[in-house]
């Protein structure tokens, strides 16, 4: 929306986006520079009702240079965002000189006077961006902000500067170039991030470094390649429900960014993985979610999940995301196999945090076998969505399998969740204004 009052022009807009949560982890990358992964991955994009990033950009002539607020702070502007925004600067603002302005504050569309460019006697540079963004939940602390964050300022990006996608899925493709896994919050549903094609692979391991030259052609060429897409909207979820159980909200020791640079200079293991079974676990979650098969759904997020871990365990030096909550997680869920028609699915990032995936018809009754067996003291550390399952799950009979399981469970666990969200999986980014 261009506005105007006085000789201050603003172009603005505001967007609403949420984490995804990988099914199959995206690990490693080919290049660090146009951040193409080794991988294929795909992911679920979380529903902005209960994870919620909220970004406004306002393109203006009022400041001297870019603000960036991040929850309210003024954040640093990174190398990897500089980046971007050059691209939209030397892309696009020419185009937004020719956007008619209107004539004066209320005005509407009809009764425009000139163009943006005459409006600023011709300099466009004059126009400085102020980013305001606010994550509704935990930044830096493993639950995926940065994904949510750098695909907000991607389609904001793209609305603000009038820009249309040069080619398909090009939005991801700069949210790509903020942070990996943004690529994949673009869309929602469950969403498959191509990674490079074996070839190439293959070339980079063969080298004594892993450094493979290519020309700036190939490249560019790879970058349209590695776009993420939507392979299954979020209707195919409806029978799911997701929580995230946070443990706690402190930042990580290892960062995704250099944890994967290490694994991907020392793991045998990672480059197993990216020629031999990631595209393998893609293939396989897909089908599950196709067929409602939701067991077999559980058992492939499971095992993807284990390899990745698997994968930081065999870095040198190794790197330990997983902590004693989330091993005492990983055992009670197998624990709840017995009790349960549909399997519960986790997976884990690089940090300890669980994300279950449980079919609907199981919900309070997971939610409440973690409660009691986690020892979580009061309901202050669910999100409202989980505080309505738990009282749904009080008024009713626990089945005696899952109280035994409990019961045997509860004095092996150590440790206990600092936060539970209920969610679902959402339809992924939406404009506000
Ligand atoms: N809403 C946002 N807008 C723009 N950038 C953001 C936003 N939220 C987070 N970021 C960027 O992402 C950084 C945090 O990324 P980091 O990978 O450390 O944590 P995370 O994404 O929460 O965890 P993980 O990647 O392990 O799931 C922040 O310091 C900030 O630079
Ligand atoms: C474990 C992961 O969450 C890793 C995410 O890594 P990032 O996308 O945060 O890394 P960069 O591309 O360096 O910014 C798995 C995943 O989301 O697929």
């Amino acid at each position: 929306m261009i506005s105007v009052k006085g000789d201050i022009l603003k172009v603005k807009t505001t967007y609403e986006t949420s984490p995804n949560i990988a099914l199959v982890k995206y690990w490693g990358k080919f290049d660090e520079e146009y951040i193409l992964p080794l991988n294929s991955s795909t992911g679920i994009t979380l529903s902005t009702e209960d994870l919620q990033t909220r970004t406004t950009i306002t393109l203006t002539n009022k400041y001297k240079e870019i603000k960036f607020l991040l929850n309210g702070q003024p954040h640093p502007v990174s190398g990897r965002l500089k980046k971007i925004l050059k691209f939209f600067e030397e892309k696009t603002l020419a185009a937004l000189g020719e956007e008619l302005v209107p004539l004066q504050e209320g005005d509407n569309q009809e009764t425009k006077r000139k163009n943006l460019k005459e409006f600023l006697n011709g300099d466009l540079s004059q126009l400085k961006l102020k980013i305001k963004s606010v994550n509704s939940f935990p930044t830096a602390s493993g639950l995926a902000s940065s994904a949510s964050g750098l695909a907000a300022l991607s389609v904001c990006l793209f609305d603000v500067y009038h820009m249309k996608e040069e080619y398909d899925f090009q939005r991801s493709v700069i949210a790509r170039l903020g942070s990996g896994s943004a690529s994949r919050s673009i869309y929602g549903g469950l969403v498959e991030w191509t990674g490079v094609p074996h070839q190439f692979l293959q070339r980079k391991f063969e080298t004594k470094n892993n450094e493979v030259q290519l020309s700036e052609q190939e490249y560019e060429q790879l970058s349209k390649l590695c776009i993420a897409k939507q392979t299954h909207n979020e209707t195919f979820f409806e029978d799911l429900d997701v929580f995230v159980v946070a443990y706690s909200f402190e930042s990580k020791e290892v960062p995704s960014t250099s944890g994967m640079l290490q694994s991907t200079q020392t793991s045998e293991l990672l480059k197993y993985r990216a020629l031999n079974t990631a595209h393998v676990h893609i293939a396989g979650v897909k089908k599950a979610i196709e067929q409602k098969d939701y067991n077999e759904l559980a058992r492939l997020v499971r095992l993807d999940s284990n390899q990745f871990h698997a994968v930081c365990l065999d870095t040198t030096p190794p790197i330990f995301y997983l902590n004693d909550f989330s091993k005492n997680m990983i055992n009670f869920i197998h624990q709840l196999d017995s009790a349960l028609e549909y399997h519960v699915a986790y997976t884990f990032d690089a940090g300890p945090h669980a994300v279950l995936l449980v079919h609907k018809n199981h919900t309070p009754q997971v939610l409440r076998a973690i409660y009691e067996a986690f020892s979580i003291a009061d309901t202050d550390s669910l999100n409202s969505r989980a505080q309505q399952t738990l009282k749904q799950a009080m008024e009713q009979e626990l089945p005696e399998s899952i109280q035994k399981i409990i019961q045997t469970n509860k004095p092996k666990i150590t440790t206990t969740p600092s936060y539970i969200i209920h969610t679902k999986v959402g339809k992924g980014p939406t404009k506000k204004n």
